[in-house]
């Protein structure tokens, strides 16, 4: 089953679910959607726009996102603007470029729709009204008549493979503890989720420590892994090259710990600590207190 939202509304002031003027939850039900194939649910988006010529189509920019958004946007023939963190009107973006180190304002003169996906981080969340009526949206089923054969594609579900972790997820995480190539082994790394647990953070890495082998690279933060705003982001043996730094610049609270004072990682830290991080680090989980 595959839900998408719709609204009709006629501004997109950072989308606040207040603003629209009405909500409409689309349902497609087909086992086709299950595993979260790109292929069918691009081409569900498809038909969805065709049958209601909607003026915008938002995705989040995240892996999920980033894979069905631009496969639907050729579908439709129109060109998508991914990475949006701000919107003016219905037609004017600010998106990051050079890994974060300029923004760039476009406007959009595409032919409809105008197809978006948002880093979610750089948009409030939208208050939820106390009256429970107005969270409320009518349900309409998706006619899938003709959604062919042709529109679930090449690919095959085979199987789903995910850590069982109690941690909150990286991307949504208040905080975040991240190692990078300081930590110099898996078996160092360790010393991370420990960190972790003891602050009830998601663990993150360099790509170095995801190319070194030490984590997976799920946790990967950067301009080419995950885009991250935590409260408090706390970097360990992280030199801090831009393409790290774009995937973190926005956290609240950046605290570091490098031994080299030059490291670009305390350009942008609020909080540095010129220090070894294997002393730092054991001496943070004596001190601090054990999670409740
Ligand atoms: C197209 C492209 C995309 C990229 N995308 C990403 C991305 O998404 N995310 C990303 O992270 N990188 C990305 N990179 C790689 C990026 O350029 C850097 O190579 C990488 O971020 C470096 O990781 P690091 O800081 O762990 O390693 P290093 O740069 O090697 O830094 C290690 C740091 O650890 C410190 N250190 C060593 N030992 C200790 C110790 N005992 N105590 C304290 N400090 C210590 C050192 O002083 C050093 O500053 C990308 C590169 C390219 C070209």
């Amino acid at each position: 089953m595959a839900m998408l939202t719709a609204f009709r509304t006629t501004t997109l002031p950072r989308f606040s679910s207040s603003i629209f003027a009405s909500r409409l939850v689309l349902v497609a039900d087909s086992d086709k959607f299950t595993h979260s194939l790109a292929e069918p649910w691009a081409g569900l988006v498809h038909i969805v726009q065709q049958k209601g010529g909607y003026s915008h189509i938002i995705a989040a920019a995240n892996s999920f996102g980033k894979n069905i958004l631009p496969r639907a946007a050729a579908l439709l023939d129109v060109s998508p603007i991914t990475d949006v963190i701000n919107i003016f009107g219905s037609s004017q973006f600010v998106r990051p470029i050079y890994a974060g180190n300029a923004l760039c304002t476009v406007r959009y003169t595409g032919s409809s729709p105008c197809m978006l996906t948002i880093r979610s981080t750089s948009f409030p969340v939208p208050a939820v009204s106390a009256n429970s009526r107005s969270n409320e949206a009518p349900i309409s089923q998706v006619d899938l008549s003709t959604f062919g054969e042709d529109s679930v594609g090449k690919s095959r579900y085979v199987q789903h493979t995910s850590q069982d972790t109690e941690r909150p997820d990286l991307g949504s995480a208040r905080v975040v503890v991240t190692g990078g190539r300081g930590l110099k082994s898996a078996e160092n790394f360790k010393m991370m989720e420990k960190l972790a647990e003891k602050l009830g953070a998601a663990v993150g890495a360099t790509r170095a420590a995801v190319d070194a082998g030490f984590v997976p690279n799920d946790l990967q933060v950067g301009q080419t892994g995950k885009i991250v705003a935590p409260e408090l982001y706390m970097a360990f043996g992280v030199s801090g090259a831009i393409q790290h730094i774009a995937g973190m610049r926005d956290s609240r609270v950046i605290v570091a710990v490098n031994k080299d004072s030059d490291a670009p990682i305390f350009q942008v830290a609020d909080y540095g600590l010129v220090g070894d991080l294997f002393e730092v680090i054991p001496e943070l989980l004596e001190k601090l207190p054990e999670k409740k």
